[in-house]
């Protein structure tokens, strides 16, 4: 797991760590890590001079510095790669600069210009073999003020790899909200701890690969704000196949979806439970869907249900919701599933019932929600864009009002439970955003809630697994090649074994 914290809680753990160490310590810890990666960047040959050497004597670099400690770090890391001989330009961009900083870099032999010196900076940023980002820090706030944004724009189209210090300028590090221009990194050097908003879209797609320097804040720093799961975490919450497993001790998912009308959902949803590892699908619909989940999917256990689920036999845990309508006996099932002391996923039309029937929602057993932004917006009587814009804290208001924990789908899936960090899903790609998929994901995460995982555990599963049968589904069987291809739903389904089995690599 990858944690991150909030900016207050790594401010607070900056001072306490610094009032035990001598004064410009940390600072230099930090440069120290971030010019490492730069060099190891230009010894590699993916920034700057290739050939004989170490890649550093001789590049080009070029710091872009503003008026914080965030220009410091830049400034420091700068003086250290221009004593390995590389020569070194900083773009004095802010209001002021930190002094100590510009000394040490003059003093290797590093040269400065103002940011309004012509066309002395552009020149210096296309000439570029590196450039270090140095402009804003944790201390951002809103959009980039010039001239920030126009040295973001120049350094982001130019050749050179571009590394942010700490975080990419414009980018804010809380929530990944990114208003008007920002960097757009190739490597981002955080210090100390992970920040949320390199987690989550826009921020994460601005930041690149993120490489974490330990500057010692750790013992410091009070529980994370949010959190990434690995696949080591994933395979500890995926419910495993024991030797003196049967299909009922593996967990049955009874799932109720699907309608006389909207039949594709539910052969999805039941896919995606079935190839989630469950030991036995139970499927409750009418007799159109019914028909079609058999003929799709001749493992699951089926019943044709009118307005009660007496007749549909033991489950351990229920999905509602996929294609299963808004009428009047939609809402009696999906009544019956929550009056239960089971776990239980909503989805889709579910969700859709929910937003006029909140009270289904009070409840001690575990409730997962798993709307798109528009579904949240009704849920929480707000529209769809300040969802998008905000997804954290719209999540985790979520959780807290609905007593459940919620799976916002989208661009980066973020997952909530009261008083529990935010688990930010890592993998997925634009092209999961296809009909019938959040059909497959509602049906996985039943799969694992039945086999005993806990709910926000079952919903960071579901959406790391999902994700990343979305990428192999898109990527196909050819290793290396960067070629995609469109996917549709149940693509996805037919890619989960896959995706299960890159678990144990
Ligand atoms: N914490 C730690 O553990 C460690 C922290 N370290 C480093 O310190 C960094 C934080 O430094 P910091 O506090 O000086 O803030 P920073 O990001 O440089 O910017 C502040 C300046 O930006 C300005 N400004 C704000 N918004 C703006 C905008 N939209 N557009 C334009 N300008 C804007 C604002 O100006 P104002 O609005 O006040 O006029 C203010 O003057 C941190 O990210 C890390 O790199 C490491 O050295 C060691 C360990
Ligand atoms: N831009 C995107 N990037 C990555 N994943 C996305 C994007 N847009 C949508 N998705 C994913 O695609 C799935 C779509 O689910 P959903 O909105 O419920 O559609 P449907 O109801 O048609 O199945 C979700 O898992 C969601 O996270
Ligand atoms: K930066």
């Amino acid at each position: 797991m990858r944690y991150a914290h909030e900016v207050e809680k790594v401010r607070a753990a900056e001072r306490a760590l610094m009032a035990r160490l001598p004064e410009g310590a940390l600072m230099r810890r930090a440069a120290a890590g971030l010019a490492s990666v730069c060099a190891g960047l230009l010894r590699s040959g993916r920034a700057g001079v290739t050939g004989p050497g170490d890649g550093v004597y001789g590049a080009e670099v070029v710091l872009l510095v503003g008026s914080g400690d965030n220009g410091g770090d830049a400034l420091y890391a700068g003086e250290r790669l221009a004593r390995r001989g590389a020569r070194v330009t900083a773009i004095l961009a802010g209001s002021k600069t930190h002094e100590g900083g510009l000394a040490a870099l003059r003093s290797a032999g590093g040269r400065a210009v103002e940011a309004g010196d012509g066309d002395r900076p552009v020149r210096a940023i296309e000439a570029a073999d590196l450039i270090i980002d140095g402009m804003l820090g944790i201390g951002g706030r809103g959009g980039l003020r010039e001239p920030y944004a126009t040295l973001a724009g120049h350094a982001s189209c130019a050749i050179a790899t571009l590394v942010a210090c700490d975080l990419p300028s414009g980018v804010d590090a809380d929530t990944g909200v990114v208003s008007g221009a920002a960097v757009h990194a190739d490597v981002t050097v955080t210090f100390g701890t992970y920040k949320p908003g390199l987690f989550v879209d826009p921020g994460a797609e601005h930041a690149g690969v993120v490489e974490l320097v330990d500057i010692g804040l750790g013992p410091y720093l009070s529980d994370p704000d949010a959190c990434l799961p690995q696949a080591a975490d994933v395979d500890l919450w995926t419910p495993q196949a024991q030797r003196e497993s049967n299909k009922y001790r593996r967990g049955v998912p009874g799932v109720l979806a699907g309608s006389e009308t909207f039949t594709g959902a539910a052969v999805l949803s039941v896919g995606g439970a079935v190839r989630g590892g469950a030991g036995m699908v139970r499927f409750a619909s009418a007799r159109h869907s019914v028909e079609l989940v058999r003929h799709h999917w001749p493992e699951a256990v089926t019943s044709v249900v009118e307005d009660s689920l007496s007749g549909v036999g033991r489950v351990n845990a229920w999905v509602a919701g996929p294609g299963m309508g808004t009428d009047e006996r939609a809402e009696t099932l999906l009544g019956e599933v929550l009056a239960t002391d089971l776990p239980v996923l909503v989805d889709a039309d579910g969700l859709t019932v929910l937003t006029r029937r909140r009270d289904l929602l009070g409840r001690s057993a575990p409730t997962v929600l798993t709307p798109h932004a528009g579904e949240l917006a009704r849920l929480l009587g707000t529209d769809a864009d300040q969802v998008e814009a905000r997804r954290l804290e719209h999540v985790r208001r979520a959780a807290e009002e609905l007593n459940a924990t919620v799976l916002l789908k989208g661009s980066t899936t973020v997952i909530a439970e009261a008083d529990r960090p935010v688990r930010v899903n890592p993998t997925g790609t634009p092209r999961l955003a296809t009909a019938g998929s959040g059909d497959v994901l509602s049906g996985l995460i039943g799969a694992f809630l039945a086999g005993g995982a806990a709910a926000i555990d079952a919903a960071a599963a579901g959406a790391y697994l999902h994700g990343l049968a979305g990428r192999l589904a898109a990527a196909g069987p050819e290793p290396g090649s960067d070629a995609e291809a469109p996917i549709s739903a149940q693509d996805v389904v037919d890619a989960l074994p896959a995706a299960f089995r890159t678990l144990a690599g």
